[in-house]
């Protein structure tokens, strides 16, 4: 089933935030304000303990049984982790690094040609906006389903910059190698067979998202992505070369910043995977930040099983001390329930969980 909302939405008024930018008014207008609770606290980007596990693809790559337990441990503590030697050709990362950054800095009027409409998740604009008085991000974003061909709208594939749509292809190509490689070496962390999910999937659903988040006079006061947990199997997040730290990881109460490492990508354990180790590796909520000065650009790519299967935590993984936590859905349906709200931690997943007895 593919995620498309049905109600008429409406949203108000939402500024393109390059555009505010580039206005410099004194103040940050009201709608991006964040509640007091909700604002990110500002301290210096040093590097700390409390860095999110590195895992070496080339070793995994050799079952190198070290680097299996580093990915198992990453997955269970962390739900992140960046990974080196990932495999794909640096030029085919700078390239969609490049195509992003230059369609972004295209003029309004251009971007506008592939708006994002409301309710929807694909094209120009603010996904996940669903009324009037909902906060706003301060991030523009271009969202684009590349896989299967079915959940592509072509009519949002801008044709500037001219080589926008092969870059992307190139790059997805790749991702997706990358994304069945890491599920193999999961399910084996998982001691399970390591084509488990590649036959599970069926035609996985492959879709990208870039975003772009300008400087903001407050960073104090807004947030660049409002915290959420990805819906997908598994996400490759490519942060720019240049840009400025800005995601940050919920771990226990604290907010950890991903320190960019160069030639690494981030990689984040989604919904999807958290229903099928029956909680065993959890997706992990996650926000953006910004800065006062420097402008951040990631590339977000999210990987999910076909809509049509049926999926629940796998038998392996339940048994009398880890009871079965989440019901049977349709992929489809998760991911329709998904676009229609907005982003709020990790309470989207609770479509799926089964409320324990002793819970309130
Ligand atoms: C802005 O988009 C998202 O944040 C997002 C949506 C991805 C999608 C498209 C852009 C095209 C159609 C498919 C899909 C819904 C995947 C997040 O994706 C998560 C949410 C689910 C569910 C998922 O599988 O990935
Ligand atoms: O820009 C970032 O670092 C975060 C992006 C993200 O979490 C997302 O697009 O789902
Ligand atoms: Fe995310």
């Amino acid at each position: 089933m593919a995620p498309v909302p049905s109600l008429p939405i409406k949203v108000g008024h939402i500024d393109d935030v390059q555009e505010l930018r580039k206005a410099k008014p004194a103040t940050v207008p009201e709608r991006f304000i964040r509640d007091m609770a909700d604002r990110p606290k500002v301290v210096p980007n040093l590097s700390s303990s409390l860095d999110i596990p590195i895992i070496d693809l080339s070793k995994l790559m050799k079952t190198d049984k070290d680097e299996v337990m580093q990915l198992k441990t990453a997955c269970e503590e962390w739900g992140f982790f960046q990974v080196l030697n990932h495999g794909i050709d640096l030029n085919v990362v700078e390239d969609i690094e490049n195509v992003a950054k230059d369609f972004f800095m295209l003029p309004l009027q251009e971007k506008q040609k592939y708006p994002m409409a409301p309710g929807t998740v694909q094209g120009y604009g603010q996904a996940f906006v669903f009324s009037e008085n909902q906060k706003l991000d301060w991030c523009n974003m271009f969202a684009l389903g590349v896989e299967p061909p079915c959940i592509r709208n072509p009519k949002l594939w801008p044709s500037k910059p001219v080589d926008f749509r092969e870059t992307l292809e190139i790059y997805s190509r790749e991702v997706r190698k990358l994304c069945k490689t890491l599920l193999k070496y999961i399910a084996v962390s998982l001691g399970l067979k390591g084509d488990v999910f590649e036959e599970m999937f069926g035609v996985a659903v492959q879709a990208v998202r870039m975003n772009y988040y300008p400087p903001c006079s407050r960073p104090d006061l807004v947030l660049g992505l409002s915290p959420h947990s990805d819906g997908s199997a598994l996400t490759v997040l490519q942060q720019g070369k240049d840009s400025s730290v800005g995601l940050q990881i919920l771990k226990g109460q604290t907010w950890v910043p991903v320190q960019p490492i160069p030639n690494a990508l981030v990689i984040n354990i989604g919904d999807t995977l958290e229903v099928l180790t029956n909680g065993k590796y959890k997706s992990v909520e996650h926000r953006a930040v910004t800065h006062k000065e420097r402008d951040r650009l990631s590339i977000v790519t999210f990987y999910a099983p076909s809509y049509d299967i049926e999926l629940g935590p796998m038998a392996e993984l339940v048994d009398e001390k880890n009871p079965c936590r989440y019901r049977r859905y349709n992929h489809g349906e998760y991911s329709k329930h998904y676009v229609t709200n907005k982003l709020q931690g990790k309470r989207t997943l609770d479509f799926a969980k089964i409320q324990s007895k002793t819970s309130n």
